[in-house]
């Protein structure tokens, strides 16, 4: 069957025509699990058994270090349970003898007493045995997950940025996140594989012991049953990723239709009804895999009961026979039932949970994966440490390419920032001023040349101190989704966040004003979405990053773009307090497009394409007779848009004069 993408209708194999339509074609996140696809089909029985210790180790080494004593309580309850398992079946056979010895009824239930008793205190400690092992799974399950996260997180939060921004460590680090989770349920699953195998174990001893026939017996009675678990096992798993596309983007359909920012649009371009249809196209498709899957189960349980039936047909007419011939008494032949139905309990179950141990196992070892990668690519934690007072911050012949780029973003770039000044950073769109503050702060390191801090280069240096040094308002600065309170105290997170700390910075910035509008003052919440959540404008956000940036009192202060979205008023007060902080000792650097702004810096620096066009005094590159013209022609063009010719009093663009007497040219 085909569909159309009007109808919203699919073909049974291949992307729905929703999907077509709406993402291009079949719907694949560039999820790390993808690559586990052929991986985990390609496993035989035998290969799944013979890496299994492995993946076992790797489940408890991670439980072992969430809650030793929780995880020992699993291990001595499950290895607990699995014993009584096996006294309990050996107690059975004793108590049946007594009870189908010759002699009086009396007699033979007196004898069979404590058999009994046995029997019955077994089953009680199977079950105290099974709630202190489901208590502490109970305990360790979420503790797993949270060790597993924390180690990952915390690794990944040390990479270099080079890392972050790279698509491979962003496919591991998604797959990772799958990985906590399979470490959660590995423990589980762990568990529930020593009670199967402890359990087996004992039956097939009890059985051997019994009579040695009803061993092989056994094995085919549960083959059927194992071999219908793995297949089901392998079909959803198959099913699972083919079709979590599907569910995904039903679901992305489903949000999008209650997002915030679609909502205008939504209503009032009619939207609703045609991401409505599309939904159903979508889940339509999941739900005929669902029903696709379901037929199968039952085939395959169907044919694996019949073989089952079959091979309990077998077993117990061999029983009846081993009786008949009189090899075997009537009481080992009820154990030896017993016995077959807790084998062949057994054995499936363990089939069934090696599988799950097995493709959980994949997750995790993505996991563990990640955590090697982060730990290479982590900032290193030592070097050389920076002097107490650094004069000057210098490149040198500093030449960086980002990874993939074709040509570098900055070329043989020579800059000196002495300590105390407002150094100003200028050129148009993409010429390397945000790159250069990024080699600046430490958060790169250059491909040649080098950055200097005072005598201590960044690629040597200890970042952790270079970092401790910088306070930054970058242009993309992080709205953090918490109170205006923590996004203020996060420039400086381990410091106190009470009012009298958080006050000045709020009052440098004019974000104090911010504060005194908002509804619950610094404790609002500053996300959308939330109860007593509430938003800022663009303008009111930049303040509330220069706050952080002064909050932080980093001795080089780096300011990308500060006033892009704020009113006049606002952008010549925040100028003013950026001078006034330089005045104060400390280092500035100011990147920014508004041009009469850094009339007050002290040097200014003119990048074009990389590289350093032009650097001077304010006045030195205004003059003709000193600057390139990179500067003056491009402040003549922002200064003329200030003057038109209709406005009595202001000369026409044509007879603009500059600021150093020359005539501008457009
Ligand atoms: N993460 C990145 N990966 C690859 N290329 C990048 C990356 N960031 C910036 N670039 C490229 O490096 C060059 C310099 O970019 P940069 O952001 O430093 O310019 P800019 O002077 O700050 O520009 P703007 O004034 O627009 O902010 C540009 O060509 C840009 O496309």
């Amino acid at each position: 069957m085909t569909g159309s993408p009007e109808d919203g209708t699919s073909s049974e194999t291949g992307p729905s025509s929703s999907e077509t339509l709406l993402f291009g074609g079949e719907l694949a996140y560039d999820q790390g699990w993808n690559r586990h696809h052929d991986s985990w089909l390609k496993l035989g029985p035998k290969t799944m058994a013979l890496s299994l210790p492995r993946q076992v180790r790797v489940a408890i080494r991670l439980a072992h270090r969430a809650d030793r004593r929780a995880l020992y309580a699993v291990a001595v309850s499950e290895a607990g349970r699995g014993l009584a398992q096996a006294a309990a079946l050996v107690t059975v056979n004793a108590l049946l003898a007594e009870l189908l010895a010759p002699g009086a009824v009396e007699e033979r239930l007196r004898s069979a007493l404590p058999s009994m008793a046995a029997v019955g205190l077994l089953a009680v400690i199977g079950s105290v045995l099974a709630s202190v092992s489901a208590a502490a799974t109970g305990i360790l399950e979420p503790k797993t997950q949270r060790v597993a996260t924390e180690r990952y997180l915390a690794l990944v939060a040390r990479v270099e940025l080079e890392a972050v921004e790279d698509d491979a460590f962003h496919r591991l680090m998604d797959s990772a996140q799958y990985g906590a989770d399979s470490a959660r349920r590995m423990v589980v699953s762990c568990a529930a594989v020593v009670t199967a195998a402890i359990s087996l174990i004992a039956a097939g001893g009890v059985l051997v012991v019994l009579h040695w026939t009803l061993l092989p017996l056994l094995a085919a009675m549960a083959a059927p049953r194992a071999w219908s678990a793995l297949a089901m096992a392998r079909h959803r798993y198959v099913s699972w990723h083919r079709f979590v596309q599907h569910v995904r983007a039903a679901q992305m359909i489903s949000r999008l239709l209650i997002d915030q920012q679609a909502a205008g649009e939504v209503r009032v371009h009619g939207v609703g009804p045609f991401l409505l249809k599309h939904f159903r196209g979508m889940a339509e498709t999941s739900e005929r895999e669902q029903t696709r899957l379901a037929k199968a189960g039952m085939r395959i349980t169907l044919g694996a009961d019949t073989a089952a039936g079959l091979a309990a047909l077998a077993t117990y007419g061999a029983l009846g026979l081993l009786l008949w011939h009189g090899q075997t008494e009537l009481a080992v032949a009820g154990t030896a039932v017993l016995a077959i139905r807790t084998g062949s309990a057994g054995i499936t179950d363990l089939v069934v949970r090696v599988t799950d141990v097995q493709s959980e196992a994949l997750f995790v070892a993505d996991l563990e994966k990640l955590c090697e990668e982060a730990a290479r690519r982590a900032i290193p934690a030592t070097g050389q440490a920076l002097a107490e007072r650094v004069e000057e911050i210098r490149f040198e012949k500093v030449t960086f390419t980002y990874p993939g780029a074709d040509a570098p973003s900055l070329h043989e770039v020579d800059l000196v920032i002495p300590r105390g000044r407002t150094v100003a950073l200028v050129g148009p769109n993409g010429s390397g001023k945000s790159t250069l503050v990024k080699l600046l702060s430490g958060l790169r390191l250059p491909d040649s040349g080098q950055v200097l801090w005072g005598e201590v280069s960044t690629a040597e240096a200890d970042r952790a101190q270079v970092f401790d040094r910088v306070a930054m308002v970058a242009q993309d600065f992080y709205r953090w989704p918490f109170t205006a309170r923590v996004n203020i105290g996060i420039g400086r997170p381990a410091a106190p966040m009470d009012d009298e700390a958080i006050a000045p910075a709020a009052a440098y910035a004019g974000t104090d004003d911010i504060v005194k509008g908002l509804p619950r003052g610094l404790d609002t919440l500053l996300a959308r979405g939330y109860q007593g959540g509430q938003d800022l404008s663009g303008g009111q956000w930049q303040k509330v990053g220069l706050s952080r940036a002064r909050h932080r009192d980093g001795q080089v202060l780096i300011v990308d773009e500060p006033t892009s979205a704020l009113d006049p008023a606002a952008e010549q007060q925040v100028f003013d307090r950026i001078h006034r902080l330089a005045g104060a000792g400390r280092t500035t650097v100011l990147i920014t497009h508004r041009l009469h702004s850094v009339r007050e810096a002290d040097y200014i620096y003119v990048l074009d394409r990389g590289e350093v066009a032009e650097h001077g005094t304010f006045a030195q590159l205004m003059d003709p007779a000193t600057g390139t013209g990179a500067f003056r022609d491009a402040y003549e063009l922002q200064a003329r848009q200030f003057r038109s010719p209709s406005l009595p009093g202001q000369p026409g663009p044509e007879t603009v004069e500059t600021p150093a007497g020359g005539p501008a040219t457009a």
